[in-house]
């Protein structure tokens, strides 16, 4: 079925890129700029591709608002969208990337003193926050994507509401191709009959439509559903190889248990083709993959090779990957849901919403005509939910209430949302925080444990382990642990899907304690091979580029607690008392974790299993050396219903009673 959307015929052009005046966004440029500089907020709501993303900030830039020092920031739900955008606006402004133009994501700064335009993740500008409230370095925040209502680009709309009553020079831009705008204006604007600097709810925001989009994408449904979308998506998948003129495929898929299988059915049905045909070429996409190897779906597919891009909806909004002309929508996605009341995160693979099936045919049509299609009927598409449900009402809170506090939020039940989450989440998430320590009885934020975990970039259990380190005399060894917790599993590698070899490799650094141990022994054999073996880590089954992203996660780290003025405890660390891998050592880091992670605790049963202490079964992940080995009481990083069975992630051994000693009133209170 052909759509009917508007192809500003455009298309004829023969050339891959556009140049910008050719965009539906430039008709507008006037207006958009008369509208950003007359009301504090504008929303800009703009077909996929339109150019919302790439020219607005351009717009603003060459129309002066940076000349007084401040900059434009740009956010993102997504590291790859804030890295590949500022990639393409520095490339368009012929710039280095880092210079004018540059970008900001947890662990990666590329910007300089001469940035003026700087796409980062909406998290990190909730950061940013902490050392400056009113974010007054920007003269412009444009929030792209907000339909997406992540947890931190929620939160950031709310504080920029506050800060919007403090600024009456700063302005916001808010994006996106599939938006509830009025929803958006209304929360911004001030109530009928009130003002705010003068200006009333009519005067105080805009909304722009941007009509139009620059080439046509065709969209195909199946006329009947399918049973099983992996199966039907490699299906589509060959067809189109076999019998579509030229172009790349995007493939969204839930997760990367699919995306794996997908990519394993592709290879061998290619095995399987007639010679003659182009190669195909799988290529995985997912949040878990390191930030460079991310980046290789934007290179372009060598001679006579196609492009076959296997991706979670990490790729859904803001990308542009060049070359793309069929875009395959399996339907679904995978959505987080915290359960408040046994603290699970589950995973549950639903519909996607309509903006999500917009968003991804989205990524068609971008830079040539395009093709889509929805394994799913038309009929299914109509009963789709408009938007996603936002991830605030879904979520664990605690560690954005954490950072809410050390902004200065006091009554985080009353604090002006744009959805509120349901109270549950919230007290759930202030019993979490009190467990730490990091609130205090009445719910205030405790000085200095509280402030300082709402200012290190990790979770608030890993945050408050790694500040006990020192005195536990272990700082060094908690350093390199949470720098290899941030790598979220991708430490490992199989080279050709062989498992076993992998597995074996691994066992060389597995020691009984645990993950994290195991993970502190593949650092530290890094480190003395000279952080540059390329062939030891292959030899190793170990991934080259994390573990050098770990080196510098951890040195990132350790300034951040210097800042503090946490620094290794000398009075303790004489070599006498820490031996260094020797079990005193390993002790001290178990003993450390307990600290954190004392509330995350099962006990293995017989049958290999674990068990929680409110009695729920638990299975070690496969990533986990308890997967195969004994143990008796462990604490646990992470948990996760997938497929209805639990399984927790990065275990440590402990005694149960540490938990008593390290959290007695937890303890105490549990045991009433
Ligand atoms: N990396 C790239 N390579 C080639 N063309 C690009 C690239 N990035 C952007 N473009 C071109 O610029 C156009 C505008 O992209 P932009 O991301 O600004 O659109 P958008 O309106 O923000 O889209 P979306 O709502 O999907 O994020 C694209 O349609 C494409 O033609």
């Amino acid at each position: 079925m052909a759509d009917e959307e508007e192809d500003l015929g455009l298309s004829l052009i023969p050339e891959l890129y556009k140049p910008a005046a050719l965009l539906p966004i430039s008709q507008l440029k006037d207006a958009l700029l008369y509208t950003i500089e007359t009301f504090p907020v504008t929303i800009v709501v703009g077909e996929t591709g339109s150019g919302k993303t790439t020219q607005i900030p351009q717009m603003l830039y060459k129309a002066g608002w940076t000349t007084d020092g401040t900059q434009i920031a740009v956010t993102q739900p997504r590291r790859i969208a804030a890295t590949s955008v500022a990639a393409r606006v520095a490339e368009e402004m012929n710039c280095q990337l880092g210079q004018e133009v540059g970008y900001s994501i947890r662990f990666e700064d590329v910007t300089s003193a001469k940035t003026k335009i700087k796409f980062l993740t909406d998290g990190l500008l909730l950061r940013e926050m902490l050392v400056d409230p009113l974010l007054k370095r920007y003269s412009i925040i444009m929030v792209d994507e907000a339909h997406e209502r992540s947890l931190s680009s929620d939160m950031l709309l709310s504080l920029l509401k506050k800060i919007l009553k403090k600024r009456a020079d700063l302005r916001v831009v808010i994006s996106s191709a599939t938006l509830d705008a009025t929803k958006f204006l209304d929360f911004f604007s001030p109530d009928p009959g009130e003002k705010m600097h003068g200006k009333t709810k009519e005067e105080f925001g805009w909304i722009i439509g941007i009509e139009g989009r620059v080439h046509p994408v065709e969209t195909q449904y199946l006329a009947e559903a399918c049973s099983n979308y992996v199966e039907r998506a490699v299906d589509t998948v060959m067809e189109i190889h076999t019998s579509e003129g030229k172009g790349d495929i995007l493939l969204f898929l839930t997760g990367r248990e699919e995306i794996d299988d997908a990519i394993e059915m592709i290879s061998d049905r290619i095995a399987d083709l007639k010679p003659g045909y182009p190669t195909l070429q799988p290529l995985p996409l997912y949040a878990g993959l390191p930030s460079d190897q991310q980046m290789y779906v934007f290179q372009p597919a060598g001679e006579n090779t196609r492009k076959c891009i296997v991706s979670t909806n990490i790729a859904e909004a803001s990308v542009t990957i060049d070359g793309i002309v069929y875009v395959v929508d399996c339907g679904y996605v995978k959505l987080r849901a915290y359960d408040p009341v046994v603290g699970i995160e589950r995973l549950n693979v639903v519909p996607v919403s309509k903006a999500s099936a917009t968003q991804r045919k989205g990524r068609a049509g971008r830079t040539r005509a395009g093709k889509c299609f929805r394994l799913y009927t038309e009929a299914a598409f109509n009963t789709m939910e408009e938007a996603t449900f936002p991830e605030i009402q879904r979520s664990n809170l605690a560690p954005v209430i954490l950072q809410l506090m050390n902004l200065g939020i006091q009554n985080i039940i009353r604090f002006d949302y744009l959805s509120n989450p349901p109270s549950n989440l919230v007290i759930r998430a202030m019993d979490i925080l009190y467990s730490l320590g990091a609130v205090d009885a009445k719910g205030r934020l405790t000085k200095p444990l509280g402030t300082r975990m709402a200012e290190l970039p990790l979770e608030p259990m890993l945050a408050k382990a790694l500040l006990n380190a020192p005195s536990f005399g272990c700082f060094s060894e908690m350093l390199t642990i949470a720098a290899m917790m941030t790598l979220q599993g991708n430490t490992f590698v199989s080279h050709d899907g062989n498992q076993k070899l992998s597995n074996a490799s691994k066992r060389k650094f597995t020691v009984a304690e645990g993950d994290h141990i195991t993970l502190y022994n593949v650092y530290e054999s890094f480190v003395s091979h000279g952080k540059k073996d390329v062939q030891w880590c292959r030899n190793n089954h170990l991934n080259f580029k994390a573990l050098v992203k770990a080196v510098s996660v951890r040195k990132q780290l350790k300034n951040h607690l210097e800042r503090l003025g946490i620094v290794e405890n000398t009075g303790l660390s004489s070599s006498d008392v820490i031996r260094v891998g020797g079990m005193e050592m390993v002790e001290r880091v178990r003993r450390c974790l307990t600290t954190g992670f004392f509330s995350q605790v099962a006990r293995m049963e017989a049958d290999g299993s674990f068990q929680s202490m409110a009695g729920t079964q638990l299975w070690a992940h496969p990533s986990s050396i308890f997967f195969h080995r004994k143990a008796d009481w462990v604490i646990y990083h992470e948990i996760m219903e997938t497929k209805g069975k639990i399984y927790i992630r990065d275990l440590t051994t402990v005694e149960m009673d540490w938990l008593t000693e390290y959290a007695p009133e937890y303890y105490k209170i549990r045991n009433r």
